[in-house]
């Protein structure tokens, strides 16, 4: 089946400044992607190129098969949603449904009312007074009722209060389940991340730390928790992503099959999405930037 997202070697540069570097994806269909990292690193870059909005320096990136944004029925294929739903502020709800309809050939008039009518906007309302929360549910009507096989959404939710996103949230998954379609967001809220998404990106450094289904990756990594000598020296075949030490004991957070972890001196847990996340993360960032050690790991 067509990789839904697959990207060799992908690198972008803005003149001198690295975004993106040597990046390789290769996600299969019908996931709902969650791609997750620190400001800065490369999400909006990722996402623009896989919209056809920016070019890559070098490597390649496809969507759905072909070059983004190859040709209009490619187009057609994929709906995004940019970073602060942008929208005509000048113009009513129902002014941009019938752009909508002007511009997408697989255009659903139906879809888009319904989805208006149970977000409770007034089709009436000019875009330039929307809430967040409203502006961010028309632009996902937009994207939702061209139909597409992809949907593409940068932070959509970033603005929005906790109910306002749940609302969203629920929103989304309704829409992609709806549509048969596959969806990547950015985010910073890894608990949205959670409550969608199934298939997670780890991107910081510009680079991908760590990509896979969210199942896969909690079933191969491990919380260790023992002694600093103990989760010093791991057998082999044991990759460890984070250390932290406290006083009294340390914990590792690994990636192995789990049998290699079996009667070592350490305790052996599942670590949560969050302690996954920020170990690929800590482990990418420059020394300054990474949080600070314990007070005995720094007296040392
Ligand atoms: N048009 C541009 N010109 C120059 N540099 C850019 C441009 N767009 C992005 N960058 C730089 O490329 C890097 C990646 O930016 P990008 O917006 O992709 O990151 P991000 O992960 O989406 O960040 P955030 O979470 O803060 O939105 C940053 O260092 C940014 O300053």
């Amino acid at each position: 089946m067509t990789p839904v997202l697959e990207a060799v070697r992908l690198t972008k540069r803005y003149g001198r400044h690295q975004a993106l570097a040597d990046c390789d994806l290769h996600i299969p269909q019908g996931r709902v992607i969650g791609l997750v990292g620190p400001n800065g690193a490369g999400k909006s870059t990722l996402l623009n190129l896989s919209c056809g909005l920016i070019r890559p320096s070098s490597g390649s990136i496809r969507v759905l098969g072909a070059e983004p944004a190859a040709s209009p029925a490619h187009l057609a294929r994929v709906g995004f949603v940019a970073q602060d739903a942008p929208v005509y502020a000048g113009l009513s709800v129902a002014d941009h449904l019938r752009l909508g309809a002007k511009l997408n050939p697989g255009w659903d008039g139906s879809l888009a009312r319904r989805r208006i009518a149970r977000a409770g906007l007034d089709p009436r309302h000019r875009a330039g007074g929307l809430s967040g929360g409203q502006r961010a549910q028309l632009s996902l009507t937009l994207a939702v009722a061209k139909r597409p096989e992809l949907l593409i959404l940068d932070e959509p939710a970033a603005a929005l209060d906790p109910l306002a996103r749940a609302g969203f949230l629920d929103t989304l998954s309704e829409s992609v389940a709806e549509l048969g379609a596959g969806a990547v967001l950015s985010s910073h809220a890894l608990a949205d991340v959670e409550r969608v998404c199934d298939y997670l990106i780890v991107l910081a450094g510009s680079r991908v730390q760590v990509a896979g289904d969210v199942s896969a990756l909690l079933a191969d990594h491990h919380r260790l928790v023992g002694r600093r000598e103990d989760v010093a020296a791991l057998p082999p075949g044991v990759e460890t992503v984070r250390v932290e030490h406290a006083p009294r004991e340390s914990t590792a957070i690994v990636r192995a099959e789990r049998r290699r972890l079996a009667g070592g001196p350490w305790r052996v847990a599942t670590p949560d999405l969050e302690e996954l996340v920020l170990a690929y993360m800590t482990r990418a960032a420059p020394a300054t930037t990474r949080p600070a050690p314990t007070t005995t790991e720094a007296s040392r």
